[in-house]
């Protein structure tokens, strides 16, 4: 298992988990809305530190990002290995080519 999907299912696991045992219960508990908002505002943090260019910090944010993304999709029953599918049927398909035939 990657680190990624272990992360994955032990979000999974806190669905409905008591929100004063942990964190992710807690903004589980607050809906999806909730759960996209904190996403968005993680995302900016990490923008905020790309553009300084402080790496640490920058990795750091990413991390939450990507923490957050999964209680994201979570929350909306979306599943990691959903979003890999799909970024498996890209795979070997140029960026530019998909943009072009999208016209
Ligand atoms: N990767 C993470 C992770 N990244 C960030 N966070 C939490 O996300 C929160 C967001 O930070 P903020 O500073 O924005 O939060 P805040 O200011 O306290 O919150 P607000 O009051 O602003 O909403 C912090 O409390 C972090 O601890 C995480 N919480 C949990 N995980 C992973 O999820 C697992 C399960 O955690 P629990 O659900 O807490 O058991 C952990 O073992 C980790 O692997």
């Amino acid at each position: 298992m990657t680190t990624l999907s272990r992360l994955a299912a032990t979000i999974q696991a806190r669905k409905g988990a008591d929100p004063e045992s942990s964190w992710t219960a807690k903004l589980l508990s607050k809906g999806p809305e909730k759960c996209a908002e904190k996403f968005g505002e993680e995302a900016v943090e990490a923008i905020i530190e790309a553009v300084k260019g402080d790496r640490a910090k920058l990795t750091a944010e990413a991390a939450d990002v990507l923490y957050h993304l999964l209680v994201m999709l979570a929350a909306r029953d979306v599943t990691l290995d959903e979003v890999l599918d799909e970024l498996d049927r890209r795979e070997g398909t140029s960026g530019l080519a998909e943009k072009a035939a999208r016209g």
